[in-house]
């Protein structure tokens, strides 16, 4: 029986043996990682919110810092061509720390080179030039060439054709006053005349326009210089009307006619009220070498005005002309404004002309204007533009008329020469000429 124990020791110790053996393997596998992707997500719960599990806080800077340029730039390691480099990150984390705004020097503009001076262009002498744009007076002279001497010329006239010729007159603008006076010395002198044919009927019709246009006013434009107390005085010429009439086109016109005649020009840009009309009047100006002088956008025109021929007696040429503002004569004020350019000058120097510009193809509006404009300033010429794109040429006589104040210039185009003095015989011709 002594070996009894002996047994019982060995199955004890086979017993732990064994149970330490299925201990270790269970503990074993329990810690064995699974390569088995399916079997693992299958076992791993998905966690809440669309997957993204944040692994620490948000990242916070303090404000108001500048930041550090980064130390090795991907632009300074040419090996990457500007690729995200290992270490990189592949886009620029939206929390990251934004570049600040640097202030970098640019480099000065290049001076602007100063304007070539326009070429001084050559100037159509001025004399014949009524005869020379007689062309230009087309329509008007349909009304008076075609239908009044087809009416004239038909010999003797009964009272409905003498209602036509009224009529025909009335239509040119030649206004109710006029055209009474007319038929009335047409009537008498076809009678005395005893005219038979249309050639004598021309005649006469010329001779009593002719003697309608006629005025004992000088004609001339005031614009040669003259002296004061020894020393020389430029003309000042005061170019009126309301906008759009060609005031600018007329006094750029006009000074290229006394530059072609020899003489020496200053331009006065007093129209501030519209910034483009002193550009026009700078390039009429450049176009013939004169000298303008200009204000700013808006200033008082009458200190431009001013500057302008104190700025000529200075300079010693022979004519200032002033362009002034042309604003509607129904505003009150700015005619009063166009009165006060006239003393301000006037401080210094006499106003020798006053020129009108009036726009033929308005007809009776432009006969309105200058009643208007005359109560202000002294009118002593008018100058009759865009008398090539009327029919309405009658218009001449009754301004005249009305006014008293003779028509000096008339403006036939848009051309730099297409102004012309303005002489009765010739216009009328002009006007009967087939
Ligand atoms: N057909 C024709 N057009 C003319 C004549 N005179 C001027 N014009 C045109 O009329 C327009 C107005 O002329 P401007 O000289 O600018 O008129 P303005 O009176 O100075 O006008 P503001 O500067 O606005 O006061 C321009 O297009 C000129 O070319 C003319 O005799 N015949």
């Amino acid at each position: 029986m002594s070996s009894t124990p002996w047994f019982w020791i060995v199955v004890v110790a086979v017993v732990v043996l064994v149970a330490v053996l299925v201990a270790g393997l269970l503990i074993a596998r329990r810690r064995r990682i699974s390569l088995d992707e399916s079997k693992a997500a299958d076992v791993v719960e998905k966690p809440k919110g669309g997957g993204y599990t944040a692994t620490g806080g948000i990242a916070l800077a303090p404000g108001g810092e500048k930041t550090e340029e980064p130390e090795h730039p991907v632009e300074d390691r040419p090996e990457t061509d500007g690729q995200p480099a290992v270490g990189d990150d592949a886009a620029v984390p939206r929390d990251s720390a934004q570049r600040t705004v640097r202030d970098v020097e640019l480099p000065e503009p290049a001076e602007e080179a100063a304007p070539e001076p326009a070429p001084v262009e050559e100037i159509a002498p001025a004399t014949g030039r009524l005869e020379r744009l007689r062309g230009r007076l087309g329509k008007s002279r349909s009304v008076f060439g075609q239908s009044l001497l087809g009416l004239l010329g038909a010999g003797d006239l009964d009272e409905d054709s003498w209602q036509d010729v009224e009529d025909t007159l009335l239509m040119a603008d030649l206004g109710a006053a006029t055209t009474t006076e007319i038929v009335d010395r047409l009537r008498e002198e076809l009678k005395r005349r005893a005219v038979r044919t249309s050639e004598e009927a021309r005649a006469v019709l010329q001779e009593v326009l002719t003697a309608a246009l006629s005025t004992d006013a000088v004609r001339a434009v005031r614009a040669l210089p003259h002296t004061v107390d020894g020393k020389k005085q430029p003309a000042v010429v005061l170019v009126a009307g309301v906008n759009g009439t060609g005031k600018t086109t007329t006094t750029g016109k006009l000074a290229r006619v006394l530059v072609a005649q020899g003489s020496t020009v200053v331009l006065g840009a007093a129209d501030t009220f519209r910034a483009a009309a002193a550009d026009q009047l700078q390039t009429w100006a450049e176009r013939v070498g004169a000298e303008v002088v200009r204000g700013k956008e808006g200033a008082d025109p009458a200190a431009v005005a001013f500057d302008a021929v104190k700025r000529g007696t200075e300079a010693g040429v022979d004519a200032v002309l002033v362009d002034t503002a042309g604003r509607l004569h129904t505003k009150t004020g700015l005619m009063d404004e166009l009165g006060k350019v006239k003393r301000v000058v006037e401080k210094q120097a006499k106003v020798d002309e006053v020129l009108l510009v009036l726009d033929a193809t308005t007809g009776q509006n432009g006969l309105m204007q200058a009643r208007v404009f005359s109560e202000v300033i002294d009118v002593t010429g008018i100058v009759l533009t865009k008398l090539d794109g009327t029919a309405k040429g009658g218009i001449v006589f009754q301004v005249q008329r009305e006014l008293g104040v003779p028509v000096k210039l008339v403006g036939l185009g848009e051309g730099p020469d297409d102004l012309a003095p303005f002489e009765p015989g010739a216009f009328v011709e002009a006007l009967l000429s087939s």
